[in-house]
This record gives structure tokens, sequence and C-alpha cells, in this order.
């Protein structure tokens, strides 16, 4: 058992002018967890991974990966963690192979270790034929997976995914969870952003609700959805169901 968490937030905070887009969140999450973040849109989702991974700075709080200071020990808490961000632009005139040599490369790994990774990546992404193709030119859903081997290319142990399933063929969905599983099996951690509740369901072990900013619930997702269904129990949590039947113009009966 890990006492320090894989991924920590620590009164996490941010506001963009007037609008307080994150309040105060503190969250631990496990070593060898699958954590699902959950929220409605403009929840505060991509503003709380984007601080805990280094895009973004805090106006107050600390985000801690394996116990170090994303905002103080950047470079190292940097080498841990792997991040798929979410509307973060690729070096998209390269094409998907020299993307991830590139990353591969920048990260310090060796030009042999990067080629042989970089096989194995395409591969495991159903990318081998799209390999020489510029990443401008791939569809929404192979960037979401040339992005994803972008960030597990130098092996890390913590991957931050916001959105990874966006846009992805449901084959190709099949294969990034059969991946992810494997890692976490590993002894990987894995913080995943969804709007799924039954991918959440079904791939994670652990779940948080966020709301207006806020943290509402975290735990096993046993724990957080009780007796109903994850999808029920994020309704009930975060409210917001209005039942209607939309204007009457819409309406051609
Ligand atoms: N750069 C920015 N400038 C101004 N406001 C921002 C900025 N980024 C986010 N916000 C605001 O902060 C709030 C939280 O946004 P965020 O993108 O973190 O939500 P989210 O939970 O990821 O949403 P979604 O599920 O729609 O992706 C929203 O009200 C959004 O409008």
């Amino acid at each position: 058992m890990h006492a320090t968490p894989a991924l920590e937030f620590r009164g996490l905070m941010k506001r963009f002018g007037d609008k307080t887009a994150v309040e105060g969140i503190s969250l631990a999450i496990p070593v060898g967890s699958c954590y699902g973040i959950v929220g409605p849109n403009g929840a505060g989702k991509t503003t709380t991974l984007s601080m805990a991974t280094g895009l973004l700075r805090p106006d107050a709080g600390h985000a801690l990966i394996a116990g170090i200071d994303v905002w103080q020990q950047p470079t190292a808490a940097k080498e841990l963690v792997g991040v798929l961000a979410d509307g973060v632009k690729l070096f998209d005139r390269l094409t998907g192979e020299q993307l991830i040599t590139y990353t591969g490369l920048l990260s310090g790994l060796g030009a042999e270790i990067v080629a042989q990774r970089c096989t194995d990546l395409l591969t495991m992404l159903d990318l081998v034929e799209a390999r020489n193709t510029l990443v401008v030119d791939y569809s929404a859903g192979m960037t979401k997976k040339i992005a994803l081997a972008c960030a597990l290319v130098h092996a890390p142990r913590l991957l931050v995914l916001d959105e990874p399933f966006e846009a992805v063929d449901p084959v190709s969905a099949a294969n990034i969870r059969d991946i992810l599983e494997g890692f976490v099996r590993g002894g990987g951690t894995v913080v995943v952003s969804s709007h799924s509740m039954d991918l959440v369901q079904r791939m994670c072990d652990h779940v948080a609700v966020v709301a207006e900013g806020r943290l509402l619930v975290a735990g096993t997702v046993d724990e957080v959805r009780g007796e109903s269904t994850l999808e029920d129990r994020f309704v009930e949590l975060v409210g917001g169901r209005q039942h209607l039947e939309g204007p009457t113009w819409l309406n051609h009966s």
C-alpha cells in the first residue's frame, strides 16, 4: 500500500476575471487506481486537470504528483506524468511518427528506444497506416489517439487524460480501454475526465463528481453510486434535469 497519493490536489483554486472556475478542490488519488472525474459542462474539470499537470498556474493551492509539487519542481513532477490535454494544439505539421519521435526525444529517451516505442504505440493504437500522414490531416479520433501515444511514450507512472474517448470510434475506444487497464494492472495510475457515466462505471474504480468548481463527492464507484446507477446519482447530485419538450416550433406533429 502506497501512503503517498499518485496525484493530490490541495485547495486548488482558479479564477478567470469574475468567474471562479475552481473553488478550493482537494482530492487524493491513490496509486494504482483508475480515477474518473465527472461533472457537467463548465464544472472546472479541465481547469483542475490543467493546474494538476503544469499547464495552468493555480491562484491558490497545490498539486502534487507522487508527493512532488508540480509548480515548485515542475521538471521532476512532469517526468512522472503523461498528459492528454483537451484542446491543446499539437505540432500538427509533423507526421504521426515524427510527432511521437519528437515527443520521445524531447523527454530524454535515446533514439533507438524511441523508434521501438513508436512502432509499438502506432501498432497498439491502429495508426500504422497513418504513420506518414501529417497530423493536421488526421480525423478527430486519430488526433486523440496520436496525442495519447505522445502521453505514453516516456512510460509515465501517472496518466492524466482529459476526455480521451471523445470522437474515438468504439473499436479504438475498447483498445484504449484495454491499454489503460493494462497500465493500471502494471502499477500505473490513470485519472480520466469523461462525460460518459457508463464508461466511468465500467472502467474506473474511483470517481469524483465536481460541479461549479467544487468537489461534490468522491470515493469508490460503488460508494458514490450506492444503490443506483452512476448516471442517476450524477443527475441527482448535480441537478439541472428539466424534462422539457422543447419550444412548440420544433414540434411538427
Ligand atoms: N481561459 C479561460 N478564460 C475564461 N474563462 C475560462 C477559461 N477557461 C475556463 N473558463 C471558465 O471556467 C469554467 C470551467 O471551465 P472548464 O473548461 O474547466 O470546465 P469543464 O468541466 O472542463 O467543462 P466541459 O465538460 O464543458 O469541458 C467555465 O465557466 C469556463 O467558461
